[in-house]
């Protein structure tokens, strides 16, 4: 499907659900310094060719103005004339994307995520067990565990976005930048949304753990 060929109706949708979304976490200082991005899916989807809406790159995502979006295609390539710039991480959103086909994804930068990862990024995962929100990813086995993937934080998103593959587990709907933050996603924004809210917590929560046994 081209983009010209998706209805209007669904590309604001999508630009209303990312204003939404933008407006609550900007509400937790969940985009410190401009960090941070989110995307959502329009349109039918292949592998080979996509369209989504993405915050564009550096603006403050704590207030609301007309150029906060735009949308881009499956190489994250604007897909019409603006003079906007799409998010610097454009590239890691189209290859999640493209491997899961997923219909939003959403990326922050927070001190308890940026943390963990350093503690965790030379094993490459971060592990987790007996927490009550895994259920939060949908994992609902009794006492499952689960380990959250950790990829190193390059300064060529390229060269992060090559990784992905290797590390994405189709089980574990995000992926933790070293010392960077985490790119969540769902099939949707409500669960993507609900996906990186169960992260946050249990990266706070491991966090807490580990302070109060020192
Ligand atoms: C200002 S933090 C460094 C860039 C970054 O990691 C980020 O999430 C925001 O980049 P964008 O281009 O999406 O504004
Ligand atoms: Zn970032």
């Amino acid at each position: 499907m081209s983009f010209t060929n998706i209805p209007l109706e669904e590309k604001l949708g999508a630009l209303e659900e990312l204003r939404k979304v933008k407006e609550q976490f900007a509400a937790r200082g969940w985009f410190p310094g401009t960090s941070g991005n989110l995307s959502i899916r329009v349109g039918e989807f292949s592998p080979e060719s996509f369209h989504f809406a993405v915050t564009s790159s550096g603006k403050d995502k704590s207030v609301h103005t007309p150029e906060d979006f735009l949308f881009v295609d499956q190489q994250g390539r604007p897909c019409e004339v603006t003079s906007l710039k799409p998010s610097a991480e454009t590239l890691i959103h189209a290859e999640i994307y493209r491997l899961t086909g997923c219909g939003a994804i959403f990326h922050v930068h927070t001190i308890y995520n940026n943390i963990i990862s350093e503690g965790y990024g030379d094993k490459g995962a971060i592990p987790a067990q007996g927490i009550e929100l895994i259920k939060g990813l949908g994992i609902w086995e009794e006492n499952a565990r689960i380990e959250i993937p950790v990829v190193p934080n390059y300064a060529e998103i390229p060269r992060i976005a090559e990784l992905i593959p290797a590390a994405l587990n189709p089980d574990i709907p995000g992926i933790v930048l070293r010392n960077h933050g985490i790119y969540a996603w769902g099939a949707n924004a409500f669960e993507a949304k609900r996906h990186l809210e169960s992260f946050e917590f249990i990266f706070e929560h491991i966090y807490r753990s580990l302070a109060l046994r020192k």
